[in-house]
């Protein structure tokens, strides 16, 4: 049976709960996308990629992530759809070891099913597989057909898988992601993308679409129509970026570098920059990643795009803040060869220089995906950053990444509630995925959204 239902005769093209013309930048949608609103599910078991990679160390950091996507569990479960949700926590699969870190207190879903239960008022089962010590889960084992029964029988409300990043087969490229892409396609009749962030084509989030009908979600669909106004930004247009993940960052900050009128770095992209320009080392900083970030200051001899932050914060530990054992330094002072501890914030001091105040002031668009700090120690550079953006009240104001949220949350409650409401605001819930879209130039050539478009055309979808 064809997997699409029919836009009934009278009713809005996608007018199941809102009418046809007035959804929000419905237009901004590559009409080839299948949209959850057009997926027939009554009676379907739902597979659910979401990302809620709101875990650290066991807690919810911020409750963001999962809230934007409860429009979609509704729609499915509204709608007679029985949904199998998955997330991925953190990054336990270690690229250079080879090593898959199965940490059940600090990378478990099980803090997001509990809010779930709490939210909801419904009851979530969590299936337990077996674990290999360094390889994680080999399989989903067919005990999963019990809950399956009860998911379908209305006995729970759902079921919750194990982290998707635990099973050996989510970031393999080979026999083991096509054995475990396989097992998931084997326990859903569809599939729906809600995982904007989690833009890496990883089998729950890729490779799956080559076995079930599947579409975008409501959130995906928003996110996808906002992200627009960052290809077309007014001018000038300052990207902040920083945070930890350079190795998926830096491939398309230099696509970002070539969009934007100014950037200013933080975090591990700003000490990679900083050696890369200046010949210093800084602990923690790989050669590897130097060698990546020198385009970036070729470039930036010839474009003066990058706004250097003058000030950053030097500390001999990464555990904590302690007295007499970090202190500002001045890249003036940066000669080649010298040798620097962990540099783990930039001064809040750096936001009050002229070049830096008049960047930030001057912008008509400004995006941010940073944390300027290794947290939560070190949050002096983000709070300053934060209070100087909100300071430009004409800019249109876009902040992606989950740290990037989670920490102007909590640094500044009342700014990001205002930021919640506020049209000058809007809040992604990837800012990897931003930069991304950026360098793909298109959000439907996401490789996630591409293979929802490709899985489309599979299975007929026919957006009139
Ligand atoms: N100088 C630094 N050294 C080490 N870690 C840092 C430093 N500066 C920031 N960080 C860490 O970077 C992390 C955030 O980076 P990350 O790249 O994950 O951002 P994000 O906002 O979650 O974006 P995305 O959604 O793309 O993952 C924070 O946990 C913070 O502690
Ligand atoms: O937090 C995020 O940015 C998303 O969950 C994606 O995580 P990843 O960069 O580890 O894929």
């Amino acid at each position: 049976m064809a997997p699409y239902v029919p836009y009934p005769p009278g009713l809005g093209k996608v007018g199941y709960t809102v009418p046809e013309g007035q959804e929000d930048g419905h237009e901004l949608l590559d009409p080839r996308l299948p949209l959850l609103q057009r997926a027939d599910l009554k009676d379907k078991v739902v597979l659910l990629r979401v990302d809620h990679n709101v875990v650290k160390k066991g807690k919810i950091m911020d409750q963001y992530r999962i809230e934007v996507t409860l429009a979609t569990m509704y729609n499915i479960i509204e709608r007679g759809g029985r949904p199998i949700i998955m997330t991925h926590i953190g990054r336990p699969y270690d690229k250079k070891t080879k090593i898959l870190s199965v940490k059940l207190e600090d990378e478990s879903i099980e803090p997001v099913v509990a809010y779930l239960q709490r939210k909801l008022r419904i009851k979530f089962a969590i299936p337990l597989f077996h674990v290999t010590d360094n390889e994680g889960i080999q399989d989903i084992d067919t005990s999963i057909n019990w809950l399956i029964n009860d998911l379908r029988a209305c006995k729970i409300g759902g079921i919750y898988l194990p982290n998707t990043r635990w099973f050996a087969g989510e970031e393999d490229k080979g026999e083991k992601m096509e054995r475990f892409v396989v097992q998931l396609a084997g326990v859903a009749d569809v599939f729906v993308n809600e995982a904007f962030g989690s833009w890496q084509p990883h089998a729950s989030t890729y490779y799956i679409t080559k076995y079930l009908p599947s579409y975008a979600g409501l959130c995906m669909q928003s996110e996808l129509i906002h992200v627009q106004e960052i290809l077309n930004p007014k001018q000038p247009f300052l990207a902040i970026v920083a945070g930890a993940k350079y190795d998926t960052k830096i491939g398309p900050l230099k696509a970002m570098y070539k969009k934007v009128d100014k950037l200013i770095l933080g975090g591990v992209v700003y000490n990679t920059f900083l050696c890369a320009k200046y010949g210093v080392k800084i602990e923690g900083v790989e050669d590897s990643d130097i060698a990546l970030a020198k385009d970036l200051v070729e470039q930036d001899k010839v474009e003066h795009k990058i706004v250097e932050l003058p000030f950053v914060v030097e500390s001999e530990t990464l555990e904590a803040r302690i007295e007499g054992k970090y202190r500002t330094i001045s890249i003036k002072d940066f000669t080649p060869g010298k040798e620097y501890s962990y540099i783990v914030d930039v001064d809040p001091s750096s936001f009050d220089e002229p070049h830096v105040v008049e960047a930030i002031d001057l912008s008509k668009t400004i995006f941010v995906n940073a944390v300027m700090g290794l947290m939560p120690h070190f949050w002096h550079g983000t709070y300053k950053m934060d209070e100087m953006i909100d300071h430009n009240r004409g800019a249109q104001k876009f902040f992606g990444g989950g740290d990037t949220l989670q920490e102007f949350k909590s640094l500044h409650p009342g700014l990001y509630q205002k930021a919640l409401e506020s049209p000058k605001y809007y809040l992604f819930t990837g800012g990897g995925t931003v930069l991304k879209v950026i360098e793909e130039g298109d959000p439907f050539a996401l490789p996630t959204i591409k293979a929802l478009i490709e899985n489309g055309k599979q299975y007929g979808y026919n957006p009139q």
